[in-house]
């Protein structure tokens, strides 16, 4: 069923903001009030989001087209005092991967469809901070969010410094959705409708359940995951809780943006094929130049890199795909090419999301069997793994990635997501190991030494 729900509907929106003295992104975020958002991307700013001044939801596949009506309708009414660009109210959310996302455990919580507008918003931007004071509703008045700003400010200034630090909690105990010879199965089989000319590519994904010794500190996790993965997306999206369950949390440090679009230049990045990291810098050269020259990685990348292009040339003329590079990430090598565009006319960013995901980065091709074959054979619901979270402004900006690298915490459990593209010459075990490798950034969050 299709549905759209919004409390934003013929309302007004007041949105006032001041600087700060620049406050500790940990201190913020063990402040904020639930539904807490983060949102940290290599050049943007970064934000932490406080409760919710109004939550747009929707489900099925118009879950884009139905957020943009409801985030266009949401901005339309604004009064909004930024004072600086990167203080400016945003909406903050993501979308489930399949449109017809099933809600079992661990995304109970999690409709097809769900964007934040926080009632209180800081931002962190070249050495300088804001924070910004969100209302909507039919009896909003300036001068009640200007005293709110206030008090915030005041709130905000007083915070202690960090202090001590939470380590990972340690797990306990771990559980495969995909049993190894159950992953072999599923890549054979994908290999052998690949061979058959059936399928170009798919990726398939595996979920691991791990019990948490104790909880995760969420503002701890997010501050190391930055220093490890500078160059990664950071994200933190939380649903409303129901009662009977305690509240969910999905965080990541993903490599992969899906799209970023401001005025009419539109960036994204193919990211696709992967290595391991190596013991010295001789031997991480070593394994990025095999990747770089392995003809298997080369294939399932420029898949990605030209269906990209592909999907964006109906709405730019001139669409650059950059040389294909390696990226290095603190616990992965992969392929990657930049690419960018500039569009022919004004388009909203949740426009060229809806073109694009999912892409065969994470889905395959071509899309309609790839997305049939995960859903035969990933005995788990994808959630929001592997889907576009991101942002959206008042002028149709934004910015998404696509959420891997991630899990969902919930009270002393987390679920981690990985994937792995498969192609015609795909080994099931190396693919394994593969996903195993993307497993670390987060679980190296969760254990402790010694946890096996
Ligand atoms: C699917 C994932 O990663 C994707 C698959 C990759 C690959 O198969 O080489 C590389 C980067 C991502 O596009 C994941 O991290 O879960």
């Amino acid at each position: 069923m299709e549905s759209l729900r919004t409390d934003a509907a013929e309302t007004d929106l007041v949105s006032r903001s001041v600087p700060l003295s620049t406050p500790s992104f940990r201190a913020v975020l063990r402040d904020a009030d639930a539904p807490r958002t983060v949102w940290s991307a290599p050049e943007e700013a970064t934000v932490v989001g406080s409760g919710a001044a109004a939550t747009l939801i929707a489900d099925g596949s118009s879950r884009f087209s139905s957020i943009r009506e409801a985030a266009e309708s949401l901005f339309a009414s604004g009064d909004v005092h930024a004072g600086t660009e990167a203080a400016r109210p945003r909406l903050f959310g993501g979308f489930a991967f399949h449109a017809d996302s099933t809600s079992g455990p661990p995304w109970e919580d999690f409709p097809g469809a769900r964007f934040v507008f926080p009632r209180v918003q800081v931002t962190w931007t070249d050495g300088d901070a804001w924070v910004t004071v969100n209302a909507v509703g039919r009896d909003v008045d300036p001068d009640t969010v200007e005293s709110r700003l206030d008090r915030e400010r005041e709130r905000i200034d007083s915070l202690r410094g960090p202090g001590s630090t939470a380590g990972p909690p340690g797990v306990t105990d771990r559980r495969r959705t995909t049993a190894r010879a159950d992953w072999r199965t599923g890549v054979e089989a994908a290999v052998s409708r690949i061979k058959s000319g059936d399928l170009r590519k798919v990726v398939l994904a595996q979920a691991l359940d791990v019990d948490l010794a104790g909880t995760l500190s969420l503002p701890d996790v997010l501050t190391r995951l930055g220093r490890a993965y500078p160059e990664c997306y950071r994200f933190l999206v939380e649903p409303e809780p129901s009662e009977s369950r305690p509240q969910p949390s999905f965080f990541g440090a993903t490599p992969e943006r899906l799209v970023s679009l401001r005025g009419r230049t539109v960036e994204t990045d193919a990211l696709a094929g992967t290595t391991g990291r190596g013991e010295t810098p001789a031997e991480d050269e070593w394994l990025a130049q095999e990747l770089a020259r392995d003809e298997k990685n080369a294939h399932e990348h420029d898949l990605v890199a030209e269906t990209i292009a592909e999907q964006l040339s109906p709405f730019a003329g001139t669409v650059s795909t950059g040389s294909r590079r390696v990226k290095r990430l603190a616990t992965v090598q992969h392929l990657w090419t930049p690419i960018t565009a500039t569009l022919d006319r004004d388009e909203h960013v949740l426009s060229l999301v809806e073109a694009l995901h999912p892409t065969p980065a994470v889905g395959g091709l071509p899309p309609e069997r790839a997305l049939a074959t995960i859903r035969e054979t990933e005995p788990f619901d994808r959630g929001w793994y592997a889907a576009p979270v991101g942002w959206i402004d008042a002028a149709g900006y934004g910015t998404f990635a696509v959420a891997l690298r991630s899990a969902v915490a919930r009270g002393d459990t987390a679920t981690l997501f990985a994937g792995v593209g498969i192609v015609a010459d795909s080994d099931p075990d190396r693919e394994w190991d593969e996903v195993q490798l993307k497993y670390r950034p987060i679980l190296d969050e969760l254990e402790r030494e010694g946890d096996d």
